[in-house]
């Protein structure tokens, strides 16, 4: 199991302690509490409203946290603003995929770079030699990513036009502009093919290891968090029932009846 205290030795990628979220009368999290090590990939499971994107969101600063703790890399995440977050290391993807559809594919991974970008509007509009030379810089680094991704043939096509399975890809170059050292995954296997599954998981395992982050994966499918995930945290009713490896969160009785329905 993994230790989401942060006193000792390296910090966690990221430590949530009993964080408990109400949307008016409903309780959406109810004392989850995950911790992920620094490269490791968790998988984040549980029936349909556990609290899983809830948990995401909390991350990333989009809801409110009514009590409870969050950290990233040993920094309070709850002290940040939304804004904040990407310069804490963390980048995501989206439970439906998110690209800007008229835009080209380069164009769209060169959206992630954003958070890194100084100088801002003004220093951009007046074309600054620093920012020209920065915006060269980010450009060889997406056409890297885009290399990486297998997504070269695609950089100058509109994005809308990509096959689903490289839209997905073209989501985790987006993602890994932002030189993540946390990056959490909502559902990526979600309309996949079996064997589509499979090589996202691959990749997702070849990036970790080229790039050097920790995963949280929320997932539904079974294939994906066995291939890919370290470990598994499990949630029920906004609560942390279980955590282990895919092995043994699969036989726990207790996630059998509650993920499960105890159908199995
Ligand atoms: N913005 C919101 N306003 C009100 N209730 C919300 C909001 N977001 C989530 N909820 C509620 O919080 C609970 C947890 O939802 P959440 O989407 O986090 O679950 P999930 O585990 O991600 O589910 P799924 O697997 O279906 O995506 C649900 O009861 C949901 O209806």
């Amino acid at each position: 199991m993994s230790d989401p205290e942060p006193s000792r030795g390296t910090p966690p990628a990221l430590s949530i302690l009993d964080v408990r979220v109400e949307f008016g009368g409903i309780i959406a999290l109810d004392g989850a509490t995950v911790g992920v090590a620094p490269d490791q990939v968790m998988g984040l499971i549980g029936p349909n409203g556990a609290g899983k994107t809830t948990l995401f969101n909390c991350v990333s600063r989009l809801y409110e946290v009514q009590s409870g703790s969050i950290e990233v890399h040993g920094t309070d995440v709850l002290a940040r603003r939304p804004d904040q977050v990407a310069g804490l290391g963390v980048a995501r993807t989206f439970q439906n995929v998110g690209v800007f559809p008229t835009e080209t594919v380069l164009d769209n991974v060169l959206v992630g770079a954003y958070p890194r970008t100084r100088g801002g509007m003004w220093a951009t509009a007046l074309g600054l030699p620093s920012i020209r030379r920065s915006e060269r810089t980010e450009r060889e680094r997406a056409r890297a990513l885009l290399a990486e991704l297998e997504l070269t043939a695609y950089a100058d096509e509109v994005a809308g036009q990509l096959p689903f399975g490289s839209l997905k890809r073209l989501e985790l170059a987006r993602a890994l502009m932002m030189e993540p050292r946390l990056l959490m995954l909502d559902e990526p296997a979600n309309g996949l093919t079996h064997g589509e599954v499979l090589e996202l998981a691959e990749l997702v395992r070849g990036l970790r290891g080229s790039h050097g982050f920790a995963v949280l994966l929320v997932e539904h499918n079974m294939d994906m968090v066995a291939s890919l995930c370290d470990e598994v945290t499990v949630l029920e009713l906004g609560r942390t029932i279980a955590v282990g490896t895919p092995d043994q969160v699969r036989s726990d009785p207790r996630v059998i009846e509650a993920y499960l329905g105890g159908a199995e």
